[in-house]
């Protein structure tokens, strides 16, 4: 259960009396989720959810993702959008932590996609890369290839705990991921989700409704975005890639965006990162997360796994592009 920090009665009192939302119903911890604590929250006037910001959210960075969910709601792109208080402002505090109140969005996420359903996905994710064309605010990948050295550092015993041989396998993927640059990739850019796990997508039946947790958005390589999601939809049983459902992500998504041919090049090496990057924060979070929080840590050997597939890889076609 991802709850970290306690909100007592009376600080959610007062910090509900900020806002005009009717009076309160219901005042739930979330238990899925790993990153910030939530709250499911009901008024008579409607369904919410709080958010308190924890480790690595950047307070500096709040704004930024208040302001593109704005946008895309603007653009009527199914996603919370954030509410705010009677003196206007959606970021204040509560707990002693930043603290926002979004609307609910309704549908399921999936527990184990079809390949309907990633088709679809692929769609609402270019349709997502589209609506944020002209947002115009800007913001480095904070977990890209120049943090995972740092978040690497001293993790090498924990990883072969883990797996035997793992962290000299992690060292020599660090070193072809520098050799390739992906950073320097001359392939479209824009604004990135960076996190759209099936957990963070919602469907009614095979169709995709609406995308949440945008608190690892960022500029990126457009394509970022694929290789987080074949990561993380098309894959069954940890590691076996199914082939059918990569290849209708990747449909679905170019029957909104074709990809350019140095996009399609670049899917190897972008696969291979994104595994890393969610095996990196799987791995400080397996020993770094509270005792006290409540909160399921994510299998790092998941990612590990992947990582295996994605050294084979050699091009697109591996990947059903
Ligand atoms: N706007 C929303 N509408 C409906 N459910 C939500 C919304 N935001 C979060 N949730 C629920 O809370 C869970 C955790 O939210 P998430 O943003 O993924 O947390 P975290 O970033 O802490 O991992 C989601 O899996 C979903 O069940
Ligand atoms: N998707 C990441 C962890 C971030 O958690 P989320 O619940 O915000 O998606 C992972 O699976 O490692």
């Amino acid at each position: 259960m991802a709850v970290y920090t306690t909100v007592s009665d009376d600080a959610l009192a007062a910090f509900l009396s900020e806002y005009d939302l009717g009076v309160p119903r219901s005042f739930k911890g979330i238990a899925e989720g790993v990153e910030n604590s939530n709250y499911y929250l009901e008024t008579d006037r409607g369904r919410y959810i709080l958010t308190l910001f924890e480790r690595r959210a950047d307070p500096k960075d709040l704004p930024y993702f208040i302001d593109l969910k704005r946008h895309l709601a603007a653009k009527s792109y199914p996603c919370p959008a954030p509410v705010a208080g009677k003196d206007g402002e959606a970021l204040r505090k509560l707990e002693g932590r930043p603290a926002v109140i979004v609307t609910f969005l309704d549908g399921l996420s999936p527990q184990s996609p079809n390949a309907r359903q990633c088709r679809s996905l692929g769609a609402g994710l270019a349709r997502m890369h589209a609506a944020l064309a002209d947002f115009d605010l800007r913001r480095p990948n904070s977990l890209g290839p120049a943090s995972w050295p740092g978040l690497w550092r001293g993790r090498a015993e924990t990883a072969d705990s883990l797996q035997e041989g793992l962290a000299l396998r992690i060292r020599d993927d660090l070193k072809a991921i520098a050799a390739a640059k992906p950073q320097s990739l001359q392939i479209p850019r824009g604004t990135i989700h960076a996190d759209l796990f099936p957990d963070n997508a919602f469907f009614l039946g095979d169709e995709f409704t609406g995308a949440i947790d945008f608190y690892f958005a960022c500029s990126d390589v457009l394509a970022y975005d694929i290789a987080v999601c074949l990561n993380s939809w098309a894959f069954e049983n940890g590691s076996e890639y199914n082939f059918s459902k990569g290849a209708a992500l990747i449909a679905g998504y170019e029957s909104v965006r074709p990809l350019e041919q140095a996009e399609r090049n670049a899917l190897p090496v972008l696969c291979l990162g994104a595994a890393m990057r969610f095996f990196l924060t799987r791995l400080v979070d397996w020993t770094d997360t509270p005792a006290d929080a409540l909160v399921r840590p994510k299998n790092p050997l998941e990612y590990a796994d992947k990582l295996a597939f994605h050294r084979k890889a050699v091009s697109a076609g591996d990947y059903g592009a």
